[in-house]
């Protein structure tokens, strides 16, 4: 621990606890965008399956590559990417070359990063705890998986200010925006062109609540924000409505006419609809009526309308129950 934080200190960061996070990297020094905050090796890497034939599996170029003859799943480019990794890769040569061809098949990137991690920790006998990271192309298409202990360390944000990249196996860290002394350095692990429901849906696999401004946003931000990433603009020049898509219907965030044009005509169809689809649109009323800050008398009509089914609804179920 004392060597990481000494190897941190000379890159001008420092491993910091952070209220609600855990551990986090917070920087000592002032750093420009474009700026190199760390760069790291992964401590174990595994190619993705499909890429198997493809890319070396010590540099991740796919360049000149050669099978191993042993066990035909490892390919490498070269005598010098062969050569560094024949230490972990003599451990779990034997065991590859003895599954049968329909096991092989089957032996996913994941499978292989943990039986790598745990022959590493198995040959450095070492402590360690990490996350694993999708390396990628300067495509952003995923080549493999690997394992960066100090990278690992560094929190999520859905508005980053900095950005994590590879090239080849090697894995960056680039501010994207002047970062201060004292700052901690934030990357977002999900796709940041998204709406706040789907990134919301994509940070479920961390088992954890983001609170950065974009999350936190109140409910006409969030639309605006929605309607930019998400929604269709009215054709009308004049106009500033969208509609957007929410859970398979299209709530009209129109001045005026949105909601009557997608709904008018419709009421005895709202008759048929279930509760929830009901409460989506009476949602999408009230969301109208916060954007502009009235209710026409047509939102009146129809929410009473929706009112009513909504009854209707409940009593029908109730009545199933
Ligand atoms: C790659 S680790 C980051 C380092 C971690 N904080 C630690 O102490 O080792 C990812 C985990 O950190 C926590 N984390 C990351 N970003 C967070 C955030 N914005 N808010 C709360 N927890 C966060 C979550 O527990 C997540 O599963």
């Amino acid at each position: 621990m004392e060597n990481l934080q000494r190897a941190l200190e000379s890159r001008g960061l420092a491993l910091a606890s952070i209220p609600g996070k855990g551990r986090g990297l917070v920087t000592t020094r002032d750093f420009i965008p474009g700026d190199v905050i760390i760069f790291q090796e992964p401590y174990a890497s595994a190619p993705n399956k499909v890429y198997t034939s493809s890319i070396c599996d010590g540099c991740f170029t796919s360049n000149n590559l050669r099978k191993c003859s042993v066990c035909k799943v490892a390919w490498y480019c070269g005598n010098t990417c062969q050569r560094s990794e024949w230490k972990l890769h003599q451990l779990e040569c034997k065991a590859l070359a003895s599954l049968r061809d329909d096991r092989r098949k089957l032996l996913t990137s994941t499978v292989r990063l943990m039986v790598r991690l745990i022959l590493k920790k198995q040959l450095q006998n070492e402590q360690l705890s990490c996350n694993a990271h999708t390396i990628c192309d300067d495509e952003l298409s995923p080549l493999g998986t690997g394992l960066y202990p100090v990278i690992s360390m560094i929190n999520h944000s859905c508005v980053p200010n900095s950005i994590l990249m590879f090239e080849n196996r090697m894995g960056f860290v680039r501010a994207t925006e002047p970062i201060t002394k004292g700052t901690e350095i934030l990357i977002s692990y999900i796709e940041t062109a998204a709406t706040t429901a789907t990134r919301k849906k994509d940070l479920k696999q961390y088992f954890f609540t983001c609170t950065c401004a974009r999350c936190t946003k109140n409910l006409h931000e969030e639309l605006e924000e929605t309607a930019i990433l998400e929604g269709f603009r009215c054709r009308d020049k004049q106009c500033n409505g969208f509609l957007i898509l929410a859970s398979g219907i299209y709530p009209a965030i129109h001045p005026m006419i949105g909601l009557e044009f997608y709904i008018r005509g419709k009421l005895e169809w709202l008759l048929e609809l279930t509760e929830d689809s009901i409460k989506s649109y009476i949602k999408a009323i009230e969301i109208l009526r916060i954007t502009h800050g009235t209710r026409t008398p047509f939102m009146k009509e129809l929410l009473n309308k929706l009112e009513e089914a909504r009854a209707e609804a409940s009593h029908k179920h109730s009545v199933r129950d």
